[in-house]
């Protein structure tokens, strides 16, 4: 192997159930934002890449006082999302991990401010997300040929919610692509959540990520949007554990209408990566 010729960048590699990321300390590496795009759409690829559903660089700013730090979200095609719920998650076990935040504390993301608390002992974390905007029942619409009842609600990112009798039966890459690519909604599209309830309490969910083209394997704020389409229906309580693909369960709790968040942020590798071996130009 050629030894790269650019010096090695420090990266973690973190999960939320499955929906995994890397992080960059951009304290260290002061990448600027315009290049943040074709980082992610070169670091995510699974194979010619590190791989992730998403790039997330955290950044110190003195010059916001409300906050204490601010993050860069990005999907996996390099187009930048406002919010992410299992990212911010992992962002902020991260920034308390090296210093950055305390266990509770506050940064700033496309969408707004985001609490976090870091339950520290455990591999929890709970957020509180965005207030919900744009909630929509009952759009009649024709997905891949057949008339679908798609809901919709923004969690800080678009999300469309279809209630199923099983989503094991889906075809979500046919289904979840028609409704993230879906002409009533927004020109950026959509996320595709598929949702069948198993009680009061509990929900299954898949999710057809915009940005990742794909299903993931937990998504936060379409767990999020899922929970307060199903609780407004009348089809759970305020309390709703979701059980997404990776088989992990996503708490959600409504409560006057704030929606938050809770699941494990695990780290699984602090190393180096060599954006040159990615098709990336070296640093100056
Ligand atoms: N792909 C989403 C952003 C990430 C959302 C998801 N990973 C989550 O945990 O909320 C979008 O572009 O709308």
């Amino acid at each position: 192997m050629t030894t790269p010729r650019s010096a090695g960048v420090p990266f973690f590699k973190m999960h939320g159930s499955g929906n995994d990321f890397v992080l960059i300390d951009n304290r260290e590496l002061c990448l600027p934002q315009s290049e943040m795009s074709e980082w992610a759409s070169r670091v995510c690829p699974r194979g010619f890449g590190v791989g992730a559903d998403g790039l997330i660089f955290l950044q110190d700013t003195p010059e916001r006082p409300d906050v204490d730090y601010v993050w860069h979200f990005y999907n996996a095609d390099g187009s930048r999302a406002e919010m992410c719920g299992n990212g911010s998650r992992c962002a902020a076990s991260l920034a308390h991990r090296i210093g950055l935040a305390g266990a509770t504390h506050v940064f700033g993301t496309d969408a707004g401010p985001i609490h976090a608390h870091v339950l520290e002992g455990t591999d929890l974390v709970k957020v509180e997300l965005t207030p919900p905007t744009g909630l929509a029942l009952g759009a009649k619409l024709n997905v891949a040929g057949h008339e679908t009842t798609v809901h919709f609600v923004n969690t800080g990112v678009p999300h469309a919610v279809v209630v199923c009798e099983d989503v094991k039966a889906v075809d979500i890459m046919t289904v979840g692509r028609a409704i993230r690519m879906h002409e009533h909604f927004a020109p950026a599209g959509t996320n595709a959540n598929f949702i069948q309830v198993r009680d009061d309490k509990r929900l299954f969910l898949r999710t057809y990520e915009r940005g990742v083209e794909g299903e993931t394997f937990a998504c936060g704020t379409g767990a999020a949007a899922s929970a307060l389409i199903a609780h407004t229906l009348g089809l759970v309580g305020p309390e709703v554990e979701l059980t997404t693909s990776g088989g992990e369960v996503l708490q959600i709790s409504i409560e006057n209408g704030t929606v938050f968040l809770q699941g494990k942020a695990l780290m699984t590798y602090h190393g180096e990566m060599y954006p040159e071996s990615m098709g990336i130009a070296p640093l100056e």
